[in-house]
Formats: structure tokens, sequence, C-alpha cells
């Protein structure tokens, strides 16, 4: 299940990528009086970085080589080495940007804030250096001239590689109302920058609005309400670097999950948590929440919404009963010349029996098969010991066991038993369900045939994301009957009780002391008095050395000490029940903007969605701002959402364009061709380009791309840091481009099944520059680009 953010240490690449999150024109030299005196604290920074990371290495250079005695030492080596790796991993992390700047306290004077906390040689003063996420550096996102917090000064520090190159001050003592962003300069440089196809973090410039979300409180859910490019993604991914810092032994332990759409967002978002030190949390897709299955089929929307409604709970329990099979009429078995009699009462009371301690399909079947094994020995015996005189039947006890093994252990018996009460992976169940018109019916009680319909399909189709749900809820109604495996495990854990016994006996038979010396003996310590036979067997287990997230990814019923759920308006209610469950705490952020929405069974208000599963224990906090798309194409993207008639509004846009967003109406024959055109002309530019196309374009589109520039990916696989991508509305949910080219905007309307969601997501994926070509008239929502 999932990617597993695998500790990386930190190379010149690292620093190359975050590097290029500097405005990609030269900076500007600023003649900064101060600059020096910085450039000093930081070079001092540095040092104490260095210092910290070759004692964190020389740590974990000794724990490696120390000698793993015996298990319980590799498992201290173990946790040793993994604790040191991830200490090299965070300070590696911290090398570029290490300071972000400092606050200037009236009190208490300067404060420095940086990627990660760095002593000072005075242990009672202020650190050298606070991580961003301690309760002391928070002023440095929030105090503004009318709440100054104290802080008369904050100042952006600006650095390439180790250098300082740009020093950005506020000053928070005038008492007037500004702009209300946090460091308006940083943070304009940061959204002019070019992007690189791989999400990067925030930490300079998290904004006011930003840092109250990331440090809300983690108990039950928080959503997250905002509009495209209002910083959803990056706030929860700071949020689980904050809860990871705050709550670092209980997450440490029980794990985060992060959970995004599809494998190219998550491939976006892979680097923003080791960037920020952060590697042991589980990223995964919606369809790789089940341990060991990818699922990626693809099928109709109004499928993946019948699947996702809450009703499949009861479709799945009523598919699991249908295969408690009652036969029709008598069965007959031969055994041993011997015809035996099973009627359909026979198999109601074995049902009645299996079914009345309340256990789960596959638990309650071993009770199912013994009454029914009782039943045919049963009328066996009646028939082998019958007196032909009449009188009372001839075998004893023993012979009725004998005879009664004999059943157990028949082919046609265990036949029987499997077709009346089969063991059900969920996966075998589901399948046999989808393939099977009657089973639907059966199991779809008061359902129209159209609806019925939806859900057959071949049996060899493959795993969708929305089946990913069901097959969890199934495995919850089937149960594991792993009374075998148990009773293995128990042999095993008695021979290694009897080989540790052995051990001992032999270490305590060859002490070098006279055991005829009652009197000696009992003052000389053997092994056998220092640890048990019990103990001794128990070190002998192998020991786990997975980490946190490879040991959760691996196991289903494994829960998380907090869920991260990104584009959650596209979770359907099935969707919901399986990360509640897998978060039993319901400590939970979910971001997403509803009116994005572009799945049938997605949400369309929060409470709807939340309260069938976690009741009243959710919270609504809204971020308002969009940092990503500039005005002239919000306002273009504004109208498409107006004439979507849902009220929803978009978010006020913080920067102007520099380039003026266009249409152009072209032939269709000549569309692809044009669409080659434009993205080959765009190449020229830096950053990253996509072409946002209805699917049944995809294709076609990919193709006239692909012959006039290197690197075009599209589908699944779409990748913006090789070259230009073609991908579709839901595909680019999530995802930002500097230039973005919507093609055939009519088709995005009509194709999708909430057609000015999807427009309204494509047209907000740009940075920089947009243009929409349209193989006939413009739709009227695009009439501002006419
Ligand atoms: N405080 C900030 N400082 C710098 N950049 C920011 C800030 N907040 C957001 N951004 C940038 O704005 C862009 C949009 O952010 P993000 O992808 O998190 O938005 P979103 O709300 O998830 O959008 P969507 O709904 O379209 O998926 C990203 O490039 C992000 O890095």
């Amino acid at each position: 299940m999932g990617v597993c953010l695998v500790p990386c240490l930190f190379s010149d690449q690292d620093d190359a990528d975050r590097e290029s999150a500097v405005p990609t024109t030269q900076p500007e030299v600023v003649p900064h009086p101060d600059i020096d005196a910085e450039q000093q604290y930081v070079k001092e920074l540095y040092g104490r970085l260095d210092a910290a990371r070759d004692l964190a290495a020389h740590r974990l250079k000794q724990a490696i080589s120390w000698p793993a005695v015996d298990p319980q030492a590799l498992q201290e080596r173990d946790a040793t080495v993994r604790f040191q790796t991830e200490r090299v991993t965070a300070l590696d992390a911290a090398e570029a940007g290490l300071c972000v700047g400092r606050i200037d306290r009236r009190e208490d004077g300067p404060l420095y804030i940086g990627r990660i906390g760095l002593a000072a040689d005075d242990a009672g003063g202020d650190p050298a250096l606070v991580d961003w996420r301690a309760p002391a550096a928070r002023p440095f996102y929030t105090a503004t001239p009318v709440h100054p917090l104290g802080v008369d000064r904050r100042r952006h520090i600006r650095t390439r590689g180790r250098t300082v190159v740009r020093l950005d001050d506020e000053v928070l003592t005038g008492g007037v109302a500004t702009s209300g962003l946090t460091g308006e300069a940083a943070l304009m440089a940061a959204l002019d920058t070019a992007r690189t196809g791989r999400m990067t973090d925030i930490v300079r410039t998290i904004q006011a609005e930003q840092d109250r979300i990331i440090r809300a409180d983690d108990r039950g859910v928080l959503v997250v309400q905002g509009g495209p490019g209002t910083g959803k993604t990056a706030v929860a991914l700071h949020r689980a670097a904050y809860l990871l810092y705050t709550h670092r032994e209980r997450l440490a332990r029980r794990g985060l999950l992060v959970v995004g759409p599809t494998p190219t967002f998550l491939r976006y978002i892979a680097d923003v948590l080791p960037s920020l030190g952060e590697t042991g949390v589980l990223l995964s897709g919606l369809g790789q929440l089940r341990p060991g299955l990818d699922a990626r089929g693809v099928e109709a929307p109004e499928v993946a919404a019948v699947k996702g409604r809450l009703e499949m709970v009861d479709v799945l329990r009523a598919a699991v009963t249908d295969r408690q099979v009652v036969p029709d009429g008598p069965r007959e078995i031969t055994i041993d010349g011997f015809a035996l009699r099973l009627r359909p009462i026979d198999v109601r009371r074995a049902q009645n029996a299996a079914r009345k301690a309340d256990r789960l399909h596959n638990l309650a079947r071993p009770e199912f098969a013994r009454r029914i094994v009782d039943t045919l020995a049963k009328r066996y015996a009646e028939r082998i010991g019958a007196d032909v005189r009449g009188g009372v039947n001839l075998l004893d006890g023993e012979d009725v066991a004998a005879l009664r093994k004999e059943v157990a252990d028949d082919h046609a018996v265990r036949a029987l038993v499997e077709e009346l009460w089969p063991v059900l992976t969920p996966e075998r169940l589901l399948r046999d369900l989808y393939a099977d018109p009657a089973r639907i019916e059966r199991a779809t009680p008061g359902w129209d045939a159209a609806t019925r319909v939806l859900l057959h399909r071949a049996r060899s189709a493959p795993w969708t994301p929305a089946d990913v749900p069901l097959l969890e809820e199934a495995e919850e109604l089937l149960g594991f009957d792993d009374s075998a495996q148990r009773a293995r495990a128990e042999r095993d854990r008695r021979r290694r009780l009897a080989e540790a016994q052995e051990t001992l006996d032999v270490l305590h038979g060859s002490r070098s002391v006279d055991l005829e010396d009652e009197h000696l003996e009992a003052e000389v310590l053997s092994a056998g008095d220092l640890i048990g036979a019990e103990e001794l067997a128990e070190r002998h287990q192998t020991v786990d050395t997975r980490t946190t997230a490879e040991r959760a990814a691996a196991d289903r019923t494994w829960t998380f000490g907090h869920v991260v759920v990104d584009e959650a308006q596209e979770l359907s209610p099935m969707a919901w029940r399986l990360l509640v469950r897998r978060c039993p705490t319901r400590s939970m952020t979910a971001v997403g903007d509803l009116a994005q929405t572009g799945t049938l069974a997605g949400a369309s208000a929060w409470a709807e969605t939340l309260e069938p599963h976690v009741g009243s224990a959710w919270r609504l906090e809204e971020l308002t701002v969009n940092y990503r798309t500039p005005a002239e194409i919000m306002a273009v993207a504004g109208d498409v959402l107006a004439a979507g008639g849902t009220g929803a509004t978009a978010p006020r846009s913080v920067r102007p364009g520099t380039e003026t967003p266009w249409a152009e109406v072209i032939g269709a024959d000549a569309l692809a061709g044009r669409v080659a055109d434009v993205v080959a002309g765009w190449t020229a530019h830096e950053g990253t380009t996509a072409v946002v196309v209805p699917a049944s374009r995809v294709a076609e589109v990919a193709a006239a791309v692909a012959q006039r520039v290197d690197g075009v990916s599209s589908g699944p696989e779409a990748d913006s840091s090789r070259g230009p991508v073609v991908i579709t509305p839901t595909e680019a949910k999530g995802l930002e481009f500097d230039a973005v080219l919507v093609v055939d905007p009519q088709a995005v309307l009509d194709e999708g099944v909430r057609g000015h969601n999807d427009l309204y997501v494509a047209l907000t994926r740009s940075t920089q520059r947009l243009g929409v070509l349209s193989p006939g008239p413009l739709p009227a929502e695009l009439a501002r680009l006419a």
C-alpha cells in the first residue's frame, strides 16, 4: 500500500532542486546594511549544522558496527540505527535554506527561525535557531502591524547555497493595517518562481491564515475548504510535519497517513515532507489503500458512484449471506457404498448453529462444517451399525469417532461443505458478485434494473479505486480464519521453548563447578538462574526491523495516529468509511474544495459527507487567498464557476499576471496541429507546461504534441518534470503548471459529470500563462477571453 518516504541523504541534486525555488531572474543586489552581519550569523549556523551532522553520522556509524550478540541487542541496534538515520536525514534536509528569517522582539531581542532547531552555546538563553514549528517561531508567521505580538521587525533571509543573497524587512511598529500578507516581498518572489513539476515547501512564507490551520488542535476532523491555489495541499503537508514535531512519540508509533487522489499527484507532492526532514509518513492513493493491491482500473463515473454509496455495506452483507446456501432438496453423499442423505433442514440447522455466536463468515464456517459432518457421521453410523434383527446399534464410541473422521476426510463431503458455506476472500466474493447478474439481483433488493446493471462486469476486469473500500469492507464481513496459522504458531512456540530448555539444561550440566558440592552449587549462578526458558525462547523470535510506515503499509488492520486527506471532496462515502476505520481516534485533516468536485460520488456539502462517519466531531476552516493563479486568469475561472450554479465563490487572487490569457477558435481538423504549435512555442519559456483535454482527445493530442516536442507524457504516468503533459481535468486535479493550454472547452463541459467544475479545475492550474483552443464556438462561460 502506498509509498513510504524512505530516508535519503542530502545530495547536490536536492540542493539544486531547492535552489530552483529562488526566482529565475537574477536576485537583485540588495545593498542592505545588515547583509554582512547576517552572513556571519548564517555562517555560524551552518557551522553548528555541520557539527550536529558529523555527530549524528558518527553515532550512526558506531551503531552500525555494534556487535549484535543476541536478538535484543539486534533490536536495540536497529532502533538506534533508525533514529540516527532519521536524524542525519533531517539535518541533511535542513541544508538548503537553513535559516528563513528572524524576528526582533521588543523585550527579548532577535530570534532566528529555521528549518530545524539548533542549540546555542549558552543553554540558558535562546537557541541559535528555532524550529519553524516551535511555539516561539509563531510570531514570525502571524505578527502584523495591528497585532505585532511583541515583535518590532520581521526579516526574511534568502540564501543561495550558504550565501545570504537578500533581506526583506517588515517593520511592525506602525500600527497601520497593510496588505494582510506576511512578508509580501518574499512571498511574491516565491510565487513568481518557475515551477519544476515537483511541489516545494513554503516554510519561508507561510501566511497567517495558513499558520492557524497548520498548528490547529489535532483532535477530531479538521476540514479545510479553500478554492484553487489557496495552499490546501501545502498547508496539509506542513500540518503533517507540524504534528509529527509536536506529537513525535505518538505519531512515530502509530504513523501518519497522507491520502491523495492519483499516483501523479502523489509523485508531485512526494518531495515536500522529506524536504521538511520528515520521512516516516505513508503516502497512498485511494487505489493503493489495500495492502498488496494497486487498483488502477478505469470505470464509468456512474459505476464508481454506485460503488461509493453507503448502501453497498448492505449489499455486501447480503452477498455474503447469499453464499451460505440451503439446497432446494435433499443431497446424497455416498461413502463406502452407503448413500447418506443431507436434508435442507439439516443444513438450515447447521447454519443457525454457526451464525449463533455472531461470528464472521469465515470464522463461523468450521462450526457449520462440524455440524454437517456430525449429521452425516450419525447417519453413517446408523446405517453401518444397524442390527439387522432390530436391536441396538452395534458400534461403540471409538467406532463412531473413526466413522466421523472418515466422513470429515471424505472428498465429496468437503466439496459439499465448500458449496454450502465456501471459504471466501474479499476478491472472490466481489468478483463472483459482479460477474453474476442473479447474485447481484439477490444482493440488491429494492434496486432498479438500471442501477443493478452498473455493478455487472467481466470477471477479468481490473480492480478500480472504487473497489478498494468494498474489498476492505468485505474483509471486515468475512473475517479470516487463522486457526490453522495460530495452531502452527503455537507448535513453533512450544518447539522453541523445548529447545531453549534443552539449551539451559546443557549449560547447567556443563558448569565448571563440582556438582557434587551442593553448598557451592547454590552459590554459583548459572544461565538458568539469569534467564528462563520462556524468555530465552522469545528472544529467538525474529526482530521486526521495518519502519512504522512500512509496517503500516503492509498491515490492513493498522490504525494511524493521524490521517491527512487531500482533494477530500472526491472521496465517496465508502472511502470515508474505510479511512475512518483506519483512524479510530478520528484525528484527521481533510482539505478540499467543493467547487472542484469532479466525481458523482464526491461531496457537495461537508456536513452531509462527514456526519454519517464522525457525527459532530468535525470543524471547518477556510482559506480565502489564491496564491497560484494570476488575477486575470482567475477572473475567467470565476465566470465558469458562476455559470456552474453552485453558488460557490472563487478565491481572491494575490497577484496580477504578466501575460494576458487568450482563446482561439480553430477548425476541428487543424486542432491537434495547432496544439502542437503552441506547446512547441512555449518550450522556449522556462517552467512546466500542461495541455488539459477532454478524455476523448488525449490520444490524438498527445500524439500530435509528441511529434514536435520531446519528453511528452500523458495519463497516470504524466510527469511535467520531464516535459509537457497531456492530461484530463481529473488527472490535473491538485497539480499546477507555469503554462496551461485548455483544449476543446465545450467537450470538457459536456463530458464531465460535473463539467463546470472540470473546466474550473483546468483553468486554475496555471501559474503564469493560459491559452484556450476551441474547435467550435467558444462556450459563453469563456466570453471574457473572446
Ligand atoms: N504561503 C505560501 N508561500 C508560498 N507559496 C505558497 C504559499 N501558499 C501556497 N503557495 C503556493 O501556491 C500554490 C498552490 O498551493 P496548493 O497546491 O497547496 O493549493 P491548493 O489549494 O491545494 O490548490 P488546488 O485546490 O488547486 O489543488 C503552490 O505552488 C504553493 O506552493
